[in-house]
């Protein structure tokens, strides 16, 4: 007889309606997929192939919110789901009838969750923008990027995934978490803008502290510092130095060969660019693999900066299994953090075809085979078996 091994995750149990976007839906349905949520992505009828990359373990139906009958099956879905996550402008769900008033009157236990850049109030909540534009008016990128130089985005990492993906995954859970006691679900309301600045809590509350007096650019967390920094080495790879505290900084200066007695106070301001000339050259005089070598085991904060394949394969990173390699090869980060006894257990199954699973999921709602055919004549709904026929 074959053995069925069901593995309980922290989200088993939980249905999620995510309806297909950019970047930040589809990581927020992809963090309650890892750990166990059935994520149902709607994508539309009238695309072939999806730009979403981050579909792991998702199914997708294809459905055109065009069409009434569309917004019907749509309703349907949500009435025995616990989630659904919209990427859209604001107002466009309340266009299409879809807004959290209706869905939440026809299921109150429903989480309805809304990512947007600008949140769903303000003068700015209907205007187009990506991540570059919500770190600029959270105020976190007039601190990022180096002295004379224009700010820097982050890749798209700020905004679109830690203060929107990231921030809207926290608040679903919270909500999860309260339906518990109150039996009744509510509207996550999340503004990467605002999330963004929320992850960023630290810059704002620590601004009496001194650290943030100079020009952008110039302090000891922004590339100002010599001991805070990246340097290159003699074989065109980088060191990343993060020596703050006196004694870690210690162990730098000893392990870079030089006598501090002879170099400027570590915290003397004017000094740093003097400094990190020093460290530069020292740095560039030996390859990543011989500094790594010298600093591995000691307490001086200095790691090799690894590309993003050498981080897979980094001897730590290997005995930790903080990485998953797929059935097509692909390898990206294991799904964070552990859990010990419920961990997630990514799939590792090939993403989904727009439409892969638009008729099991039907079926599974309650449609029967004539309903589901007339709703694909009509171009309701659209079906891509490409993969299972392979
Ligand atoms: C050459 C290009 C290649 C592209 C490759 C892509 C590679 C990926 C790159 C990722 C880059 C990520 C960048 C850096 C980011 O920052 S992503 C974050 C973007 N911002 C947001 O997500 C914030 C919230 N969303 C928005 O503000 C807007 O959706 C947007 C991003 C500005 C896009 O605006 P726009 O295209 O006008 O769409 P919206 O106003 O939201 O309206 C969507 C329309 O689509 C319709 N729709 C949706 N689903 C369906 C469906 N299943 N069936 C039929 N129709 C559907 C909606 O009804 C709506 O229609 P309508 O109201 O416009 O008539």
């Amino acid at each position: 007889m074959p053995i069925y091994l069901f593995i309980v995750m922290a989200l088993s149990g939980i249905r999620v309606i995510e309806l297909a976007g950019l970047a930040p839906v589809p990581f927020c349905g992809m963090i309650l997929s890892d750990f166990g949520a059935k994520v149902i992505r709607i994508d539309r009828t009238n695309t072939v192939s999806s730009v979403d990359v981050q579909g792991r373990g998702k199914l997708s139906a294809a459905l055109n919110l065009k069409k009434p009958e569309g917004v019907a099956v749509l309703k349907n879905l949500c009435l025995r789901s616990d989630v659904l996550i919209e990427p859209f402008r604001k107002g466009v769900m309340e266009k299409l009838g879809l807004g959290p008033l209706e869905l939440l009157n026809e299921n109150p236990r429903l989480i309805y969750a809304r990512l947007t850049g600008f949140g769903q109030s303000g003068s700015y909540a209907k205007a187009a923008g990506h991540d570059i534009n919500y770190i600029a008016m959270s105020g976190l990128l007039s601190m990022l990027g180096r002295a004379h130089e224009n700010p820097y985005a982050p890749l798209n990492l700020l905004a679109d995934f830690a203060g929107g993906g990231l921030i809207c995954t926290m608040g679903i859970i919270m909500a999860l978490l309260e339906r518990t006691k109150s039996g009744k679900g509510q509207v996550v309301d999340t503004s990467m803008v605002e999330g963004a600045a929320y992850v960023g809590s630290f810059i704002w509350k620590s601004q009496n502290l001194g650290l943030w007096n100079n020009l952008r650019g110039e302090n000891l967390l922004d590339s100002g510092a010599p001991f805070y920094e990246t340097y290159k080495t003699s074989d065109g790879k980088y060191l990343a130095v993060g020596a703050i505290e006196p004694q870690f900084y210690e162990e730098l200066i000893k392990g870079l060969g030089l006598d501090s007695t002879q170099l400027p106070l570590q915290m003397s301001n004017s000094d740093w660019p003097q400094l990190k000339k020093i460290f530069a050259d020292v740095i560039a005089s030996k390859t990543q693999e011989e500094w790594c070598k010298i600093f591995d085991g000691k307490d001086a904060c200095v790691t090799p900066v690894l590309s993003l394949d050498e981080a897979a394969s980094h001897p730590h990173n290997k005995e930790r299994g903080s990485f998953i390699v797929d059935s097509q090869g692909g390898i990206s980060p294991r799904p964070a953090p552990l859990l010990s006894r419920t961990p997630a257990n990514p799939s590792l199954n090939s993403d989904p075809l727009i439409g892969e699973h638009t008729v099991s999921i039907l079926s599974e709602f309650g449609y029967s085979q004539e309903d589901i055919e007339n709703l694909m004549l009509s171009g309701v709904i659209a079906s891509n078996k490409t993969k299972s026929n392979l």
